[in-house]
């Protein structure tokens, strides 16, 4: 079993993230670590903040000589912000009225759609500073992080993930695009949204530039895809040993998720029954599914097909046109407060959530094949890879190869949705 857990405010000294349970013997570098933690950082609409901002990663536990060592991980990101801030979040008692004019001025306006007012009620604070700093999504620099190593690990198995972006506000990549493949992850990080759509990142570059003149904000869908994963992660036995569950439950996690769909999702509920799953056929490499509508899961299982699984992202709640609100110390009518805030965070939500993927799949990995080295996880896994029967085997690298064609030749057939 995989356990994480992160802590640390957004304004604080720094993200503390630890990961226990991972086997001994995984390459990891802070170089890799870095890397995602800067895929993180790009997309077009971030704010003010990711441009002097850096994320100051640390190794404190875990890692020695570039491998891990099956004991707890320890990672610690510094906020480059900290000496801004060391007067309005010191840990030591502090009386406000000590503090600089407008320095530690109460949030007496809370933003709807954020925490603001309800963290207040829940957690007993007059103003909104203690819950905006935790419900931030600085937080998940921590899981970007902790997903490096994940998908470290993963690697060593022989699975990929990578992420993209599907929309931004009303602009959608066309429900006939090619999926894309690990190779075309550097492609995919130069794009200003993370689109594999070339035509459709430019109109989605103008709806940014849109909502930002018009001082609005925007959501949209990121879809992650998981390539190289064995049948059977996972169990149709119990409702929260099922991979898709687990999947959408950590996709949920994140902030300003609101909606999770495996593989077609809804767009399957509109469907006939003879059009809306993955049909088997016989073959001389064994039994392929020439379709994936599913995702990758059945019975709450991996296939052994590629993973397919998005996000809905709501529209950033700080919004710079102002939202109606109460300021909770007078009663009256008021605009939420703003200093500075993302436009648009989609592609950044992507780079989080492949990282919840690969700590939901490490999981589900070391559930199924254990191991207290990788090399032993590895050998667990051939063996039973080889131990089904032929007659059972299913050919992934056919599916691989053949599901763009007969994805394309589907849609031609598609009924209109
Ligand atoms: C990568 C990322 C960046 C975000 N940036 C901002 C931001 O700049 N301003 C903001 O108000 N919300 C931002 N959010 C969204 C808030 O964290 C989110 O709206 C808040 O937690 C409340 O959403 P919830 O109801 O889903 O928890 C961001 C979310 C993510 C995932
Ligand atoms: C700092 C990050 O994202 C932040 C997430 C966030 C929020 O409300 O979620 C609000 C913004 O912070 P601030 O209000 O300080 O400008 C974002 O910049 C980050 O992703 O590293």
């Amino acid at each position: 079993m995989l356990r994480w857990l992160t802590a640390g405010e957004s304004h604080g000294p720094e993200l503390i993230a630890i990961l226990e349970g991972l086997p001994a013997g995984v390459p990891i570098g802070l170089a890799g670590i870095r890397e995602d933690l800067a895929r993180r950082r790009l997309g077009y609409g971030r704010g003010a903040r990711q441009k002097f901002e850096e994320d100051e990663l640390a190794i404190s536990a875990g890692i020695r000589f570039g491998l891990t060592m099956g004991s707890p991980i320890a990672l610690r990101i510094g906020n480059t912000e900290w000496p801004r801030w060391v007067d309005v979040m010191s840990a030591e008692p502090v009386d406000p009225a000590t503090l600089p004019k407008g320095r530690g001025a109460p949030l007496t306006r809370p933003r709807p759609g954020h925490a603001d007012l309800v963290g207040m009620q829940k957690y007993g604070f007059d103003e909104a500073r203690n819950v905006l700093e935790r419900a931030s999504a600085r937080e998940t620099a921590a899981r970007v992080a902790l997903g490096a190593v994940a998908r470290g690990f993963l690697g060593e198995l022989g699975i990929r993930l990578l992420s993209h972006t599907l929309s931004i506000g009303s602009v959608r990549v066309p429900e006939d695009a090619p999926l894309p493949h690990p190779e075309d992850v550097a492609r995919l990080d130069a794009d200003p949204l993370r689109c594999a759509d070339a035509v459709t990142s430019q109109r989605m570059v103008a709806e940014v530039d849109a909502a930002q003149k018009d001082g609005d904000t925007l959501g949209g869908v990121v879809e992650v895809l998981a390539y190289g994963l064995p049948p059977g992660l996972g169990s149709y036995t119990h409702w929260d040993r099922r991979l898709d569950a687990r999947l959408a439950a950590a996709l949920m996690g994140i902030q300003a998720i609101k909606g999770v769909e495996i593989g077609d999702g809804f767009r399957t509920a509109a469907r006939r029954g003879s059009a809306a799953h993955d049909e088997l056929f016989a073959t001389e490499a064994g039994i392929a599914r020439t379709t994936d509508r599913a995702g990758g899961t059945e019975g709450g299982m991996s296939t052994g097909g590629p993973l397919r699984v998005s996000a809905a992202m709501k529209p950033i709640s700080t919004v710079p046109h102002a939202l109606r609100t109460v300021d909770v110390a007078s009663g009256d009518t008021a605009a939420a407060h703003h200093q500075r805030s993302d436009v648009c965070a989609v592609p950044a939500s992507g780079i989080v959530a492949e990282a919840m993927v690969a700590l939901v799949l490490a999981d589900a990995m070391l559930e199924k094949f254990g191991g207290d080295s990788v090399a032993e996880t590895r050998r667990n896994l051939e063996g039973y890879l080889a131990a089904i029967p032929a007659n059972l085997r299913t050919d992934s690298e056919l599916h691989d190869a053949e599901l763009h064609d007969a994805e394309l030749h589907d849609a031609e057939q598609r009924e209109p949705e």
